[in-house]
Order: structure tokens, then C-alpha cells, then sequence
């Protein structure tokens, strides 16, 4: 009920929500759900993520008055809603306002919206572009009181950057932080938030609570794992990583605690109860990131099943893996496309893949398409040397025919390229990189080998697929090809993986010179040529399908290089 008066314990339910971009009458039936479900906990108050009602990041679509209009509306209704003498809630939502469309939450009780808070800070960098659509909040907007307790609530980026904002909530009267979160998934992300919420802990001396979104957003993965930080600067709670869930934690005023953090005599808070829940390692959970990014992308678009070109060779098995692991082994469809190059390991190891993920097989041979092409073109080619035209006729056709299934069958195409391959331009354009989304586009080869031998040990919670061997051990052992002319390997065209791979993580993720990386051992040559391929690939990302976004430099949201572009670092 609503009432002033100071109670002693307040019990915040932490919504990790998988809203739907666009989904406004969605996004808001699904927060009534967890706001009848946190009822039932015993919660006082619902803390719901980022932009919830929108769906984060919602971009261009809050330019569009009538999106915002329904914004509005979902979240009237919503503050309507707690008349019924139930919890209170904090909703993120875009508003319109006479200083210009916020990012902002609602604060309600009662039946009424008790306050609005606008972003202060908004981030403009890597994967954000906030400042292109929406206006700052103002700097002093203080804490809100909710049934006597003084609840400070920045949202997001305001915990992140310089701009002292908690400092000034706490020197306003605020008790306790909420902070609702969109805060995509990379590796490694988890303890980056530990560390800037404790910052901010010990800056200004309350607690903090960050609720974060779930679910995939195109290239983007919220990964959940809100969490809470004690004044004392440990970890008060943790929620599960990757999984949506509403979870009730109860916090008690203690003098002690307040005393020790500030040295003054006001009563601070401590969480009492709350959920441990472990954070899986990183091949876990850049697997259980690649795995909802495509479950998300194939679900939110409103595809039924899926379809790819299964060769023999690992990235399409982990890609034939995190599908039936994602969807149900029912909803892939695996096509073998043989051609004279095709080797008898790679029909036994495509084979023995998709039996032993359960889903469907079928083997579509590509020597008249291919013969027809080239039978089309010998007038034309005449005089020409045989050579990689010839090879990406292979590639085109197998292309074409996952489209056709595609066309007829409604199924979304998978495509298969990892970071190496994206970064070089290792990939036939129209050809093996025909498809609607990629889940292994930001883990580099190396990366790929190893959560493809985690996953033949583990199955990761949440998955439909079978346990085992679902990745055939040859498929790993064996020397990647893209078996286009007789005995190809990959390596003929390319620095061995473990060099290249580490040559793109300077040149991509760190931003390094030339001298720099020579220096780490590599030779020169090779270096100056892989800062070439990555520069001359550049026209072939931005024809790339979208896929799973799992470092802090992914290609399209986080690194964007002109295609023109004559810098060379190598000379
Ligand atoms: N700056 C630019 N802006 C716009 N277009 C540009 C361009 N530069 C080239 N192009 C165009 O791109 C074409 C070349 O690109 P593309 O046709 O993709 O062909 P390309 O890159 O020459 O060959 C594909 C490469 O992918 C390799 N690969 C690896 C693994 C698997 C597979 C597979 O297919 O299964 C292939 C294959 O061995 C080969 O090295 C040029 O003919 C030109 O039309
Ligand atoms: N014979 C084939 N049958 C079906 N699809 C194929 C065939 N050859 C290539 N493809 C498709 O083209 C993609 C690109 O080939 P590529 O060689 O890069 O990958 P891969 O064969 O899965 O792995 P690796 O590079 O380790 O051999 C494959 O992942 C697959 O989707
Ligand atoms: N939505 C945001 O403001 C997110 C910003 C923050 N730096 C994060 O990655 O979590």
C-alpha cells in the first residue's frame, strides 16, 4: 500500500526480462506477468530493465511519434495498474517531454506515477548511439520516496562514466541505488560491471541493485546476471546469467551498516536474501550467448526452422550444433552439397554430425548447376586460366540452393563464417555467405575449436540438443579446407590460425600499429598482409549477415572502417 511511513524491510523484485524490441503490448504484458509474479513473492517493489516497455535498444524507432505514443500509454497503464495495493514498479520507457524524448523510467504506486527520471548520460560509443536519438536528462534529479524509503534510480550509462551521479543521489538523501539496466553480453563482462557498480559503491557509499535485460537483440546479447553491491562492496546478490527470471530479494535497515560505510548515524541497508548463482566460464558462456542470439534472432523474426550447408568442416558443425541446441533438432535442416572436390571424410564427418545432433539430413549433389555454369560461360571465359572464379561457382551454388530451400520452405538460412574468415575475407560473397544470421561471426577460428570441444563435454542449460560427441572428433582434428579444388586447405591461402588469429586480435580488438605486433614475434610480411586483407574485406562485411556479437569489437555495431580507404599502417 502506499504510506510514508519508514518500514525496516523492503523486498525489491528484480525483473531479467526478455522483452521484444517493437513488442510494446507484448513488452507490457509480459511485465504485468512478473509484476503478479514478484505479488506472490511478498515484493514491495518491481524493478524492471532499461527501456523495458520499448525493448532495448529500440534506435530509430523513438523517432517515430506513434511508437513513442504507445510507450506512453503502455506505461500509463502500467502505473494504473498498482492501484491494486500491490508492488510498486520501475519501468524503463522512451517519453516524449517538452525538453525532448528521454530515455527515462516510471516510478509508480499506489495507481499513480509517483516520479519520471530521464538518462543523464548517454553512451555514444562502441554499440551505442543514444545521443543520436534521444536528449539528455537534467543534472539534479534526486531520489524518490517510496513508502519512507529514498530510492536513487540512475539508468544505465549513468553509473558508467565520469559524471558523479550516484555521489549526488547519495548527497540528496537516497538510501539505495536501482539502477535498470540494457547492457549487451561480451566476454568478460561480468566482472567489468562488479567492478564499475563497487566503484560507484564506494564513491557514494549505498548499495546498488542493477537489474539488466535478457535475450537477443539482432547483433546484440543481454545476457541477464543482475547482481547487487552491498555498502560493504561485496557482492550482496547474483541472479543467473542468460536466463530470464524474477527473483525477490528482501533488504533490512541495519545501523551497523550504514555506520560502517559512512561514519555517520542514518540507518543504511543489507540485503538478507537474495540468490548466489554461479557465472559460467567464458567457452560457456560466449556457447550460451552464441546459442540465445540465434534462438532470439530466429524466434523475434517469426521463423519456424532453419536450414545450412553442412560440409564436414567445424564451422558449419558448431553452427549445425547451436542450432539444434537453440531450436529443437526438428528445426534444422542439413544439407550436404557435394561436388568432385568434396572428400569421403567430409560426407562420413557432415553425416555423423547430424546424426549425432538428431536433425535432418539430406545430400544435394551440385554437379549440374556447377557443370551448367561452366558450360555457360567456357564461350565467354575462352583463353582464361582456371582459377578461384571457377572455385566460387561452388559456393554460388550452394548458395542459390540453401536460398531456394529457404524461398519454399520459409526456413532462415544459417551462414557460417567466423571472425578469421569475416576479417580476411575468406568467404564467397553470394556464395557461403548467402544467409539471414550468423552465430559464430564474432568468435575467431581458434575460439570456434574450443567451444567445439566444450560442447562434446558439456551441455549447456537451456539447450534441446542431445549430450556427447555431437561434434565429431575428426571434424576437430582434421586440417580446415574449403575443399574448392583438389586438396585445398585452408592454410594454403592463409597464415596458420593461431598466428592469424592472434595477428587480427592486435589489428581488430586493440587497435595496434605494425611495429607493435612485430614485435610480439610475428614476421612482417605477414602482418603487413593481413592488415591488407582486413582493410579490402571491409566491402564484403557490409554485405555480411548480421550474427552474434561476443567481443568488444564485433564487425558492423562496434568497429566501422570506411570501404575506401587507402591507410596502410605496413606501408
Ligand atoms: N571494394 C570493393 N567494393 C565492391 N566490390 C568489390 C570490392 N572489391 C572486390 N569486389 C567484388 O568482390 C568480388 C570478389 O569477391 P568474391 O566473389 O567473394 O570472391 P573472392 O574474395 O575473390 O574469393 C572468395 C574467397 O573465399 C575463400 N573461401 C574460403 C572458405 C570457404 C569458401 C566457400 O565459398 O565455401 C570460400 C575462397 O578460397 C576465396 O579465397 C570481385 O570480383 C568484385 O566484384
Ligand atoms: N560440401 C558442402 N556441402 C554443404 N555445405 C558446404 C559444403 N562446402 C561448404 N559448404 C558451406 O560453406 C561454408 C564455408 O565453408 P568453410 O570451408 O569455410 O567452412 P567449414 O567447411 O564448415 O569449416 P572449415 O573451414 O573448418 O573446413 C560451410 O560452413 C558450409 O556451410
Ligand atoms: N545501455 C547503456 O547505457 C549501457 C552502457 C554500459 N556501458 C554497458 O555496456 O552496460
Amino acid at each position: 500500500m502506499t504510506d510514508n511511513t519508514a518500514s525496516d524491510i523492503l523486498r525489491i523484485a528484480v525483473a531479467q526480462l526478455n522483452p521484444t524490441v517493437g513488442d510494446v503490448a507484448g513488452n507490457l504484458a509480459k511485465a504485468r506477468e512478473a509484476r503478479a509474479d514478484a505479488a506472490r513473492q511478498g515484493a514491495d517493489i518491481v524493478l524492471f530493465t532499461e527501456l523495458f516497455l520499448a525493448g532495448y535498444p529500440p534506435e530509430d524507432l523513438v523517432l517515430k511519434p506513434a511508437f513513442l505514443k504507445a510507450c506512453e500509454r503502455a506505461a500509463q497503464d502500467f502505473a494504473r495498474d498498482t492501484a491494486d495495493g500491490g508492488p510498486g514498479v520501475i519501468i524503463g520507457t522512451p517519453l516524449k517531454r517538452k525538453s525532448g524524448t528521454h530515455n527515462s523510467i516510471i516510478f509508480a504506486d499506489g495507481g499513480k506515477i509517483l516520479a519520471e527520471r530521464y538518462k543523464l548520460d548517454l553512451p555514444n560509443y562502441g554499440e551505442f548511439d543514444e545521443k543520436r536519438v534521444f536528449q539528455a536528462g537534467p543534472e539534479m534529479q534526486g531520489p524518490v520516496n517510496f513508502r519512507g524509503v529514498r530510492l536513487g534510480i540512475p539508468i544505465c550509462e549513468d553509473i558508467w562514466g565520469d559524471v558523479a551521479i550516484c555521489e549526488t543521489l547519495a548527497e540528496s538523501g537516497a538510501e539505495i541505488l536501482l539502477v535498470p539496466n540494457g547492457s549487451p553480453y561480451y566476454r568478460g563482462k561480468v566482472d567489468v560491471r562488479h567492478q564499475v557498480v563497487i566503484r560507484q559503491v564506494i564513491e557514494c557509499g549505498l548499495p546498488i541493485i542493477y537489474a539488466n535485460q535478457l535475450g537477443g537483440q539482432d547483433e546484440l546479447i543481454f545476457d541477464g546476471a543482475s547482481f547487487a553491491i552491498g555498502s560493504d562492496k561485496t557482492l550482496a546478490f547474483q541472479m543467473s546469467q542468460f536466463e530470464e527470471t524474477v527473483n525477490v530479494t528482501t533488504w533490512k535497515r541495519s545501523r551497523a551498516a550504514a555506520g560502517a560505510q559512512s561514519g555517520n548515524n542514518s540507518d543504511g541497508w543489507v540485503c538478507s536474501e537474495g540468490p548466489m548463482s554461479k557465472i559460467p566460464e567464458k567457452e560457456e558462456a560466449d556457447y550460451r550467448a552464441c546459442m540465445l542470439g540465434l534462438r532470439d534472432y530466429v524466434n523475434k523474426n517469426g521463423f519456424k526452422n532453419v536450414v545450412l550447408g553442412l560440409s564436414g568442416g567445424i564451422d558449419s558443425a558448431i553452427c549445425a550444433a547451436l542450432a539444434v541446441d537453440a531450436l529443437g533438432e526438428e528445426r534444422l535442416r542439413a544439407v550436404m552439397m557435394p561436388y568432385r572436390y568434396t572428400s569421403k571424410d567430409s560426407l562420413k564427418d557432415a553425416e555423423d554430425c547430424a546424426r549425432a545432433l538428431g536433425c535432418r539430413y539430406d545430400i544435394v549433389p551440385i554437379f549440374e548447376p556447377v557443370e551448367g555454369f561452366l558450360h555457360t560461360l567456357t564461350q565467354l571465359f575462352e583463353g582464361t586460366k582456371e582459377g578461384i572464379t571457377e572455385e566460387n561457382l561452388q559456393s554460388r551454388a550452394r548458395g542459390t540452393i540453401l536460398m531456394a530451400i529457404s524461398n519454399k520452405f520459409g526456413s532462415m538460412v544459417v551462414t557460417t563464417g567466423n571472425k578469421s574468415e569475416m576479417s580476411v575475407g575468406y568467404a564467397t560473397l553470394y556464395g557461403d555467405m548467402n544467409g539471414g544470421f550468423n552465430p559464430i561471426k564474432d568468435l575467431y577460428k581458434m575460439q570456434v575449436y574450443a567451444l567445439a570441444r566444450w560442447r562434446n563435454t558439456h551441455v549447456p542449460p537451456g539447450a534441446l540438443g542431445p549430450s556427447g560427441e555431437v561434434i565429431p572428433n575428426n571434424i576437430i582434428d582434421k586440417a580446415p579446407s574449403a575443399e574448392l579444388r583438389e586438396n585445398q586447405t585452408d592454410q594454403d591461402s592463409l597464415p596458420p590460425y593461431p598466428v592469424l588469429d592472434d595477428i587480427l586480435e592486435c589489428l581488430v580488438e586493440n587497435e595496434m600499429g605494425v611495429d607493435e605486433i612485430v614485435a610480439r614475434g610475428h614476421d612482417r610480411a605477414t602482418v603487413t598482409r593481413v592488415e591488407h586483407l582486413l582493410y579490402i574485406a571491409e566491402y564484403k562485411r557490409r554485405q555480411a549477415a548480421p550474427g552474434v556479437k561476443i567481443t568488444k569489437k564485433n564487425f558492423g555495431r562496434d568497429r566501422r572502417y570506411p570501404i575506401t580507404n587507402r591507410f596502410r599502417d605496413g606501408g
